[in-house]
């Protein structure tokens, strides 16, 4: 029984259930920090990050014998035989009085365990210090006592533990507990803040906007591309120019002037790039569009929106909005979102000195909640939307319909946004024979599509944990809403808006999950900066990056009324990754905070090769990153060719990324948007022939019997258990469509390839 039965029992029990979080996805944390912490404010309400005992984190450093130490002890006071020593050393270790000595100088049992094993073997290896051998001599003969040996053991404990020396320091660097004064620009100012709280579709993000267009500068912050896309064509289109900024893409307003007047948003998307003009040439309109991460905390504005407030609370990304409405420079700050985040923001605004005003709205059109399940497929009609929480969902559903003769729609998030914007225009035009969609909740925050129902083709959906593991759990309230809000948008062609599922047996979950309030959010995310890290690996030099987060989440302390460290799995999967690739600490924090999805192995091959290419200090050409893509690429054929090519498009996406970060190192730019230009084009192709490739990828399984072996595995296990990370990768990531055996078998040979030389190399420097 998986848990999400628990909690769909637990709806029908009780209001309120726990808050389950959208999945994570990584952003860039450069450049957040602004003046030092404020240590002083003891008095605040703090918690230990304590996730297991932190000491377990900390790996001996191997101490170094002294090369004075050439038995001079040895001629003072005769040698010592090994026995004795181990029998002293053993009877120092087994009294309590050491154990709690040690304690006092911050060695638990485990660091004091730890130590001991490498003091011991220390001693009974390498000549011991004048000073030491005679102690050790003096007791032996009975003229000292056990415990004397205590402060040579410290004196190796703290060489073993470095840490040990500058705890309190590392302590103090993570401290966080009062992040409003990170930012002493902001502090200095005299900030409105508006909350403009409601349901969705009741004109929050719309109101704001209206100050944001009439103000004299202005920058959106919203939590998808697609949507900060919106607004910069919004804002373009009503004569207030305006430039977007997400993490891989600038874009000038006046890129936007060339075809403003088109409605259509697709052509405008393909044109901007077509024009090849360089936005980093051209001077900053006054207005910004951006992904909330790529929020500028240096420019000032005089109106600032942070769209989807309640987002402060994901457990992945929520240190961007706190980043943001704490940071922003700018004398109105409008935030749009659910009413559940307003308590949280006035305590937040409480913290800085600042009032809140809080606006609320009602929702605009009605929205109605069927009293029958879709059943089935055939009762699909113009203006459903199939909302499915997984691709192979979305591949079945979408040929199902097809089938039916109905011309479908598709978005899903890794989709590149030019093939998404396609899609979207495709079901909104009233006069494209397309009116139906199929999408992910790709669709959920914010975006205003021309949907008549939602239909929830399910309620589960993987979710990552507080640990940040992932597994299937009911979707929460929050979302529920999120997604069947998008039905009878205002203005739209739709008047009023319906909400059903597809399975009759999910009406009822449906129901009760709309009834209820979101789940108010109760604090605020935060994540460590590059300059705390770098500070941790000044004290502590030999420690991997992934151990300095790690250890910077046990020590750190947060006022836990308001805050909560982010999770950082993501960032230490990276860290882990390229662990043994030499790069400075602070490039090396940067490449950890890519917006991988670390799911894709192609991707992580292809960064990790990126890495190798930049720590050996050669450029990321347009031709080396055509030889890693293996480009140009033919169109797809089948499904597994279409998911190989998003997985390129991503790394296309990474590139650009990267060279805003390393601009160098990653020179060919416009080269590469060129690329993607033309590999969204291929993909928006793949899209609209999505039944052709399904049935094409049904008959390559036909075709070749172990295709077949490994996607009836596939059906099995998905049958059998959601959790999918046992058992072969390779036959898995085939048997998920990640990756074609054909590529399995090329990215193997070229393994074997890289391998050599770095083996070589290895050998070399070993030689030196
Ligand atoms: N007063 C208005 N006049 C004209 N159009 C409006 C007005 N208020 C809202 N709209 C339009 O209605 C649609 C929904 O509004 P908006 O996106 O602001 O809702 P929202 O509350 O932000 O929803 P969500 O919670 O989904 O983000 C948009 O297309 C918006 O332009
Ligand atoms: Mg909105």
């Amino acid at each position: 029984m998986y848990k999400g039965f628990t909690r769909i029992l637990a709806l029908y029990c009780a209001d309120k259930v726990q808050p389950c979080v959208p999945p994570i996805l990584r952003s860039n944390v450069l450049g957040t920090r602004k003046g030092g912490h404020n240590i002083g404010y003891i008095f605040l309400r703090g918690k230990k990050y304590d996730r297991g005992n932190p000491s377990a984190l900390f790996v001996p450093i191997p101490v170094k014998p002294n090369p004075d130490d050439i038995n001079v002890g040895e001629e003072f006071t005769g040698r010592i035989k090994k026995q004795d020593l181990l029998k002293i050393l053993n009877k120092f270790y087994q009294k309590p009085e050491i154990r709690e000595l040690a304690a006092e100088n911050g060695l638990d049992d485990q660091l004091l365990h730890q130590a001991f094993l490498s003091f011991r073997r220390h001693c009974l290896e390498h000549d011991l210090p004048p000073d030491l051998h005679i102690t050790i001599s003096d007791i032996i003969q009975g003229a000292g006592h056990v415990d004397d040996l205590f402060p040579y053991f410290l004196r190796h404990a703290r060489l073993a533990f470095p840490h040990l020396d500058c705890l309190d320091d590392l302590k103090k660097i993570s401290d966080l507990r009062t992040p409003a004064n990170w930012y002493p620009e902001a502090r200095g100012m005299n900030r409105k803040i508006v909350f403009h709280a409601g349901p969705t579709n009741s004109g929050k993000t719309y109101h704001a906007m209206e100050r944001f267009l009439s103000a004299k500068s202005g920058v959106y912050c919203g939590p998808l591309k697609l949507l900060a896309t919106e607004i910069y064509h919004k804002s373009n289109k009503h004569g207030t120019p305006c430039d977007l900024i997400t993490g891989e893409e600038r874009r000038h307003a006046s890129l936007y002037a060339t075809v403003a007047n088109t409605e259509d948003l697709e052509v405008a998307t393909t044109q901007d790039r077509l024009l090849g003009l360089d936005a980093s040439e051209l001077t900053p309109s006054t207005h910004v569009a951006c992904t909330v991460e790529m929020t500028s905390l240096s420019n000032t504005y005089e109106v600032a929106i942070i769209d989807e407030i309640q987002m402060i609370g994901d457990r992945g990304r929520g240190w961007a909005w706190t980043r943001a409405i704490l940071g922003l420079q700018a004398e109105e700050i409008h935030l749009c979102g659910e009413p559940g985040a307003i308590h949280l923001i006035e305590e937040i605004c409480n913290t800085t000195g600042e009032i809140l005003e809080v606006r609320t709205y009602k929702r605009l059109t009605e929205l109605k909640i069927e009293d029958s399940a879709l059943g089935t497929l055939d009762n699909v009609k113009p203006g459903d939307c199939i909302v499915c929480f997984n691709k192979n969902d979305i591949y079945s559903v979408s040929r199902a319909i097809e089938q039916r003769g109905q011309e479908v729609a598709v978005i899903y998030g890794s989709l590149p946004p030019g093939t998404k914007l396609a899609q979207a225009n495709k079901f909104n035009d009233p006069n494209s024979s397309c009116k139906v969609m199929v999408a992910t909740d790709a669709i959920g925050l914010g975006i205003n599509l021309s949907i008549r129902r939602i239909i929830f083709y399910s309620l589960i959906k993987p979710v990552v944990n507080e640990d940040g593991d992932k597994e299937m759990d009911i979707i929460s309230i929050s979302q529920t809403l999120q997604i069947a809000g998008r039905a009878g948008r205002y203005g739209s062609a739709w008047e009023t808006g319906y909400v059903t599922t597809f399975r009759p047996e999910d009406l009822a979950t449906l129901k009760t999950l709309m009834s209820n309030l979101p789940e108010p959010v109760a604090q605020a995310g935060l994540h460590p900066t590059a300059e705390q890290m770098e500070l941790y690996a000044y004290h502590l030099p030999h420690a991997s990056l992934s151990s300095l987060m790690d250890i910077f989440v046990h020590l750190c302390t947060v006022d836990d009324s308001l805050y909560f460290m982010c999770n950082t799995e993501a960032f230490k999967f990276l860290a882990e990754m390229i662990q043994h690739v030499p790069l400075p600490l602070r490039a090396r924090y940067v490449f950890c905070c890519a917006p991988i999805n670390n799911k894709l192995p192609f991707v992580c091959a292809t960064f990790l090769k990126m890495v190798r290419q930049y720590s050996r200090n050669e450029p990321l050409t347009k031709n080396w990153l055509g030889n890693a893509v293996d480009w140009p690429l033919p169109a797809p054929k089948t499904i597994m060719d279409l998911v190989h090519l998003e997985s390129v498009f991503d790394v296309l996406e990474l590139y650009l990324w990267l060279s805003y970060r390393f601009p160098d190192m990653f020179p060919d730019v416009k080269l590469v948007r060129d690329m993607e230009t033309e590999l969204d084009a291929i993909i928006q192709q793949g899209i609209f022939q999505i039944t052709r490739l399904l049935r094409n990828s049904e008959q390559v399984l036909r075709d070749d019997p172990s295709m077949a072996a490994v996607s009836n595995k596939r059906h099995t296990r998905a049958l059998k258990s959601s959790d999918d990370s046992k058992g072969k990768l390779s036959d898995l990531l085939v048997a998920r469509g990640l990756i074609t055996p054909q590529m399995l078998k090329k990215l193997q040979q070229e393994l074997t390839i890289e391998k050599k030389p770095e083996r070589s190399r290895n050998n070399r420097n070993r030689r030196k």
